[in-house]
């Protein structure tokens, strides 16, 4: 492995090396203007455009580094922060980690899930059962909300298999399309955690250099996540046309109206949010609405 630069004055994120949220990571901090130099071993980048460098690392170890200070944010599922910040509180300390953002990204929640067969009553039905988990600091915190006694049994991977191999009587895991339960016949009753990618990082803040530097991140994570889905909507529009035509703009902000030299129609730009689909389109040609163009916002700073 090649050294990771010892210097204090730039900002570390840790992302996850492979897995689910590795690629859109990066994505997302590329989309802040970030880009970096990789290290033979890939497992260190060097930020070329910013001090801002990356660590590629296993999920679970992300709110581990931060706590130790290797790393000053990282991306990582709020399932697995939580689930730490559990830990830490059911050993009695005060975490040192927390969510700064959420990012929109990874949705999935950490769901209690039984056999299809059972007619689910309510919690209390788990009393005395065994519950397979890879999250048993939420599992036991849930279970101690509802007042239920059961028996938590850890499993690393392949939570969803242990009913049928005997392991477990239910079990609680990750949940996203339903598609894992219902191979394995089951079916979610309860939801702990609605989860998504978020960026964690100290509960203290920093020192003033990482302080600017980590402040310019969020403001620009802030600016690509609110135009990650939106466009630009120019067109052209008779002024008695605009009380029906702009209620039917997909979520935008107050558009700018401007007069066309020479002509009586207004010119309109608009940042829609929703998506402009070409019913939408249509929907707005039908309303008066002609010279439509949608464009990609590329970025933007409020
Ligand atoms: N089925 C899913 N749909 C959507 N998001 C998911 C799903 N499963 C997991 N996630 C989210 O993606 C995160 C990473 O999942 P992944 O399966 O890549 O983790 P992992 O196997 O623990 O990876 P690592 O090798 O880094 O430890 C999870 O913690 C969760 O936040
Ligand atoms: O509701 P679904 O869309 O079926 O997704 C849920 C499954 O996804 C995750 O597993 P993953 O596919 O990442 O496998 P792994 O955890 O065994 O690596 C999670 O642990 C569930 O098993
Ligand atoms: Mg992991």
């Amino acid at each position: 492995m090649s050294p990771v630069p010892p210097s204090r004055d730039r900002l570390r994120i840790a992302i996850q090396k492979s897995g689910r949220l590795a690629e859109p990571a990066r994505t997302l901090l590329a989309s802040c203007g970030l880009h970096w130099r990789e290290s033979r071993d890939r497992l260190f980048c060097y930020g070329e455009t910013l001090p801002v460098d990356l660590l590629l690392v296993r999920d679970d170890d992300i709110p581990g580094l931060i706590a130790d200070g290797v790393c000053d944010l990282g991306v990582v599922g709020r399932n697995v922060l939580a689930e730490q910040q559990a830990a830490q509180v059911a050993d009695g300390r005060e975490p040192v980690f927390r969510e700064w953002l959420p990012l929109g990204f990874g949705g999935c929640r950490l769901a209690l899930a039984v056999p299809e067969d059972w007619g689910w009553q309510g919690p209390a039905q788990l009393s005395g059962k065994r519950i397979a988990t890879s999250y048993p600091s939420l599992l036991a915190r849930w279970l101690a909300d509802e007042g239920v006694s059961a028996d938590v049994v850890m499993l690393s991977g392949s939570v969803e298999i242990a009913p049928r191999l005997g392991q477990a009587d239910a079990i609680c895991d990750l949940v996203s399309s339903g598609a894992t339960l219902a191979a394995n016949q089951l079916k979610p009753v309860a939801t702990l955690c609605e989860s998504e990618a978020v960026l964690a990082g100290p509960v203290a803040g920093f020192d003033a250099v990482r302080g600017e530097l980590a402040a310019l991140l969020m403001r620009r994570l802030d600016g690509a996540l609110r135009i990650r889905h939106s466009k630009l909507l120019l067109f052209q529009a008779p002024r008695d046309v605009l009380p029906t035509l702009l209620p039917l703009l997909p979520d935008a902000e107050t558009p700018t109206v401007m007069r066309v030299d020479g002509a009586d129609d207004l010119a309109l730009q608009a940042l829609c949010h929703g998506a402009v689909t070409w019913q939408r389109l249509e929907e707005l040609k039908r309303a008066g609405a002609h010279g439509l163009m949608v464009l990609p916002v590329e970025g933007m700073l409020a």
